[in-house]
């Protein structure tokens, strides 16, 4: 930190021990909603989740399976986990899992990147920054390349974003602007590709109008197509590298909506999965290969799913797939994606300074830590948690552990994913008494819930109570604590909906299935034999969210939380 004074010392809290071992689990896209046949957390069977919410008079409940949940009605409640309570400009943002472990981890709500480059491009500093006046030095000769999501999401990028700055950038200097887009249909509905590429063909057309030689030049979708996440399949980045660096792709096409529409009407092809395709001019060649001299900017304010695509850009030392050819371009990110790794190194908006976070107090106060989910969701616990930093503070007193998720599939056939075998592994640690804290993000409900494949989600969900339970026994088993919580909703709302919360239609009259996360809270649950009877949740924090949960976690570590964290969610009254 710098700063005279400071010191990474806690106090001790008054009434609270130190030493219990904390099982902290976070159901990934677990919200709480009203129950009928879309709520899929509702309609599965989760009967340790649901025995938290239940009222009762003693604080040891047995409720019919082979250990005893210590609880009570004061031991869970709901927290804000969208909008403003996680740092998103507004409080239509639904919440995602970066700024939901970003606020879990750092007990703090800071502006997070959706609304810092709001603010950069309203007030026009995006354009003073050394990212942009770095990439600006290609605008005479080169050409200027704009890589990342095409949708209004705001979960990784937004549209509005991206056409601001292609204003910007063609206000000032850029002469020719090829756009590489992805589909989404996991932040917004499927099949909401073909109005975003109007859109964005629209302003594309009224820059050609002004003489600006600017295009789409390739694309693909994004679970397929650029934007995998912790290095879990290099071939999806690849396919992207292929497209829009080399120009190649098994499809061809002369312009993007007709791209888009032809991929679409393929039988099983949705957004999200759309093959690579590169834009040709009617010779056949492609219109927009990135070469020596170009610059590029990967519009996308999220990290984890631009590290790679990143990491492909920048690093001369390479060896993750055949690149091929490396041209010689000037990079810039949206933001910085990684903290640590400083990556990329050139970017136009500076990322929140997230700093100072739980896992660094815990770590300068002798807490030891566990951390653990699949490779889809490790970064979460890790590298969100952390502050967007990838690796620990401290090896001696950590251990991050990932477990392979399974590659190139679409986990609604494999809904069950890893969760026991990280239930396993977090049960192995919390027995094996070496660690204070046992941290898992379990991604079913949410890795499924995206797939939009309801019968699938309930079973998700159904793997993911499962995983608790088996963590909880083992917490039981050693007189520790646990702190169930999650880190936005999905899988308990899979249908659009109208303003009153009826299932919308759509012009065939099907209902509108929901892939992406919502608005909903997220629960929170206490308990465990090492509470010290009369902690209960606070009454007066009805609006208490995500951010609450590190100063009340650090309290049942048994210290005070640093005075700037979000306040604690529990009291300790006398017993
Ligand atoms: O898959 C992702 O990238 C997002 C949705 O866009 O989900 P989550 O925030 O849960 O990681
Ligand atoms: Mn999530
Ligand atoms: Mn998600």
């Amino acid at each position: 930190m710098g700063t005279s004074g400071f010191s990474w010392k806690l106090d001790d809290h008054p009434k609270l021990p130190k030493g219990k071992t904390i099982g902290l689990i976070v159901l990934d896209g677990w919200g709480e909603a009203d129950p009928d046949q879309y709520n899929c957390i509702h309609v599965a069977e989760t009967p340790i989740m649901d025995s938290f919410k239940k009222i009762h008079d003693v604080l040891a409940i047995n409720i019919g399976y082979e250990f005893t949940v210590h609880t009570a009605p004061e031991k869970w409640r709901l927290i804000r986990a969208h909008g403003k309570a996680v740092g998103l400009p507004t409080e239509d943002d639904m919440g995602n899992s970066e700024v939901g472990h970003n606020a879990l981890g750092a007990g703090r709500i800071y502006a997070q990147g959706a609304k810092l480059v709001d603010l950069a491009l309203a007030s026009g500093k995006i354009y003073d920054g050394e990212g942009f006046k770095y990439i600006q030095q290609c605008f005479d000769k080169g050409t200027l390349h704009l890589i990342g999501l095409l949708s209004d999401g705001g979960v990784h990028s937004r549209l509005d974003q991206l056409q601001l700055l292609l204003k910007g950038a063609s206000e000032r200097g850029a002469k020719r602007i090829r756009v590489h887009m992805l589909t989404d249909g996991r932040d917004v509905l499927d099949g909401s590709s073909v109005g975003f590429v109007e859109t964005l063909e629209n302003d594309l057309a009224k820059l050609r109008e002004k003489g600006i030689d600017a295009q789409i030049a390739s694309g693909g979708g994004r679970m397929y197509v650029t934007m995998d996440r912790y290095e879990n399949d290099w071939e999806v980045v690849k396919r992207g590298w292929d497209a829009q660096v080399l120009g190649e792709a098994p499809h061809k096409f002369q312009n993007a909506l007709e791209a888009v529409k032809k991929l679409r009407a393929e039988p099983k092809a949705n957004d999200q999965y759309l093959p690579p395709f590169v834009i040709v001019d009617g010779s056949g060649k492609a219109v927009g290969p990135i070469v020596d001299g170009d610059a590029v900017v990967t519009i996308n304010f999220r990290a984890d799913r631009m590290v790679m695509l990143a990491k492909a850009l920048e690093y001369q030392d390479f060896d993750k797939f055949d690149r091929v050819r490396i041209p010689k371009i000037h990079y810039a990110g949206m933001l910085q994606y990684d903290g640590e790794l400083k990556l990329p190194s050139h970017y136009l908006v500076s990322p929140p300074e997230i700093e100072r976070t739980s896992g660094e107090y815990l770590v300068h106060n002798g807490v030891r830590t566990f951390a653990c989910s699949e490779t889809v969701k490790f970064g979460h616990v890790t590298f969100f948690w952390n502050g967007n930093r990838s690796g620990c503070f401290n090896s001696e007193m950590e251990e991050y552990v990932e477990i392979p998720s399974d590659v190139g599939i679409t986990f609604n056939v494999q809904p069950k994913m890893k969760a026991i075998e990280i239930a396993e592994k977090a049960r192995d640690a919390i027995l094996s008494g070496k660690f204070h804290q046992v941290r898992v993000n379990l991604p079913n409900g949410d890795m499924v819930g995206h797939t939009g494949d309801i019968e699938a989600t309930i079973v998700a969900c159904k793997a993911a109570d499962e995983a608790v339970k088996m963590i909880i026994n083992a917490i039981e088993q050693v007189g520790g604590i646990f702190v169930v919580t999650a880190d936005h909703g999905n899988a308990e709302d899979m249908v659009k909906r109208d303003k009153k919360g009826k299932p919308q239609l759509d012009k065939t009259g099907n209902i509108q299935i929901l892939t992406s996360h919502t608005l909903q809270p997220v629960p929170i649950a206490i308990g465990g034999p090492g509470l010290v009877p009369g902690v209960r949740f606070r009454g007066d924090m009805p609006t208490g969210g995500l951010a609450n949960v590190a100063a009340t976690v650090i309290n049942l570590h048994g210290f005070v939380a640093p005075s700037d964290y979000e306040t604690t969610l529990i009291e300790v009254v006398d017993h």
